[in-house]
């Protein structure tokens, strides 16, 4: 079968990692971790937002679109967006494809004093311990990038580290997966991992599958307040937004309209 692009980016993640593991040790990770602040509760923080929670994306460039924008100053993106009522930010640190990197996750981090969430592709125990290491709150662990049992280790290390995991499914079979795992937070991306296009209409297929106390968040693909209304009616309790926001001239703004764009849904859709 031919490579898709989730394949095709973790080949250049796990190239990367291996430079990486060279130069820090699983050790060495794990005397930073000692020495950063205890994790925000994220998943509390999301579920109790007082309005639709937003988790607003740092995101310099990605393999659907290219180049998205050029963010010289990572920490004041992010500082505005806390600034318009973000429940988090997330920081993108994939470098290949989307031009992240550790040091925005680094200066966000220092710069803002909602949750922030590492945003990768997780393959492996050490990208867990490095995203704490550099103050993250919530991690990203991708269905279909990872073995049941890899997600189940994964989901395990992170909890243990007191982070939150955002546990990201594209379908049914991955739904049950992430359950089976114990996923307590659930992101339903859009963006087929196949195809890169969008469809915003899988949340709301998925969603009745989930249960009313595990946190659901829809990501990618809000182009709009329309948007949001229309994931917040399928019974999203937060979105998770990247292009709207970093090609807009008023950050803070439009993730206040965010914030504010529908009443919060907390049991199932109707
Ligand atoms: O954004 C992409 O093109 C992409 C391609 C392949 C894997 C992941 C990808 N994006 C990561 C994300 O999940 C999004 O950055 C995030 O959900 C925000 O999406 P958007 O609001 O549509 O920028």
């Amino acid at each position: 079968m031919a490579p898709t692009v989730l394949d095709d980016i973790i080949v250049g993640v796990r190239s990367d990692l291996a430079e990486r593991e060279v130069r820090v040790t699983r050790d060495e990770l794990r005397a930073r971790i000692a020495d950063v602040p205890p994790a925000l509760d994220a998943a509390s923080a999301l579920r109790d937002a007082p309005g639709l929670a937003v988790i607003a994306e740092v995101k310099r460039s990605s393999p659907s679109k290219g180049a998205l924008a050029t963010i010289a100053d990572p920490a004041a993106l992010a500082t505005s967006y806390e600034a318009g009522g973000a429940t988090a930010v997330s920081v993108l640190t994939e470098r290949h494809r989307f031009g992240g990197s550790l040091t925005d996750l680094a200066a966000v981090r220092d710069a803002v004093r909602i949750p922030v969430l590492r945003k990768d592709f997780v393959v492996e125990a050490y990208q867990v311990d490095e995203a704490r290491a550099w103050g993250a709150d919530i991690v990203l662990l991708i269905v279909a990038a990872l073995t049941q049992e890899r997600l189940v280790a994964l989901h395990e290390q992170a909890t243990a580290l007191g982070m939150t995991v955002l546990v990201e499914v594209h379908d049914e079979e991955e739904t049950r997966r992430a359950l089976d795992a114990g996923a307590r937070v659930l992101g339903v991306n859009a963006r087929d991992l196949k195809t890169l296009q969008v469809h915003r209409d899988v949340f709301a297929r998925l969603r009745p599958l989930v249960p009313d106390d595990v946190v659901t968040i829809a990501e990618s693909g809000v182009r709009d307040v329309e948007d949001v209304r229309a994931y917040a009616a399928a019974g999203a309790r937060g979105v998770l937004v990247g292009e709207a926001l970093v090609t807009h001239g008023d950050p803070a703004a439009t993730v206040g309209e965010f914030t504010r764009a529908a009443p919060v849904t907390t049991g199932g859709p109707r």
